[in-house]
């Protein structure tokens, strides 16, 4: 069972911004993706919820070809992801917008309320409820986005850079969400972060890419020992503490 590219390239234009890409997320994993910019972090992403189709290979869902799937038919079939920006509907409640979304799922509104209140009262928010998403402090935001993507119990969870412009006690507190999601709802997430030391705090497996392509795969270990990486990162011959 996994969500995964399968020699995945993805060109646009002339630009081939992947080349020859396979990893695979778990269920019940955390799985980091690391590499500098423009390394083909989101591009992964876009390609593993149907918002960008491959060029070549293939995307399989537990062992299905679903490359020629739309993003809502990843999302019905249980593939979930945020966005870099939380893309929250300002003018609803937090509740409102996370019930929105099960009924876009095909929820009876009572079920979707239900399934929203539920979902905030496990992540310790359920007083964010009756707030306009509008006025949210940004880490709130980021939160109630994740929240939302657990509306209708996706089995994976991609999660586009969900620290950025956090502080270092809230990034750890969202790395606690983040392996709670995975071993207590057993949803297989992928993590982006430029946040490495977050990634390697909470990934059992981490991919690096560069240049479209994946330059390592490992343990935080390999990942830590490996020149590709911190050539990717510094340049060659930096030596890194
Ligand atoms: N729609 C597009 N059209 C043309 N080029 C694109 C498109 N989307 C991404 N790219 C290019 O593909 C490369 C990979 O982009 P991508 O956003 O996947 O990288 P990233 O690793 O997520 O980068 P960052 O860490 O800066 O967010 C970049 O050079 C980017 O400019």
């Amino acid at each position: 069972m996994s969500l995964a590219l399968e020699n995945v390239g993805v060109a646009f234009g002339g630009f081939q911004a992947l080349a020859g890409v396979t990893l695979a997320v778990e269920p019940g994993q955390v799985m980091g993706l690391i590499g500098p910019n423009g390394a083909g972090k989101t591009t992964c992403v876009n390609t593993l919820t149907g918002f960008q189709r491959p060029t070549t290979g293939r995307v399989r869902l537990e062992g299905r070809d679903v490359s020629a799937l739309a993003a809502h038919g990843f999302r019905r079939e249980g593939v979930a992801r945020t966005f870099q920006a939380g893309r929250l509907f300002g003018g609803l409640d937090v509740l409102d917008n996370l019930a929105c979304t099960g009924v876009g799922l095909g929820q009876r509104r009572a079920a979707a309320e239900h399934e929203a209140s539920d979902i905030l009262g496990w992540m310790g928010i359920s007083d964010l409820e009756s707030r306009p998403a509008a006025g949210l402090p940004y880490t709130d935001e980021r939160r109630v986005a994740i929240a939302r993507a657990l509306m209708g119990a996706p089995r994976y969870l991609l999660l586009d850079e969900p620290a950025a412009g956090m502080s270092e006690k809230e990034a750890a507190d969202l790395a606690d969400l983040i392996r709670r999601i995975a071993s207590e709802r057993g949803i297989g997430c992928l993590l982006i972060e430029h946040n490495v030391g977050l990634v390697l705090s909470v990934c059992a497996h981490v991919v690096v890419l560069d240049g479209g392509r994946v330059i390592e795969a490992g343990d935080r270990a390999a990942i830590l020992a490996s020149d590709a990486v911190r050539e990717a990162y510094f340049g060659a011959n930096v030596e890194v503490a």
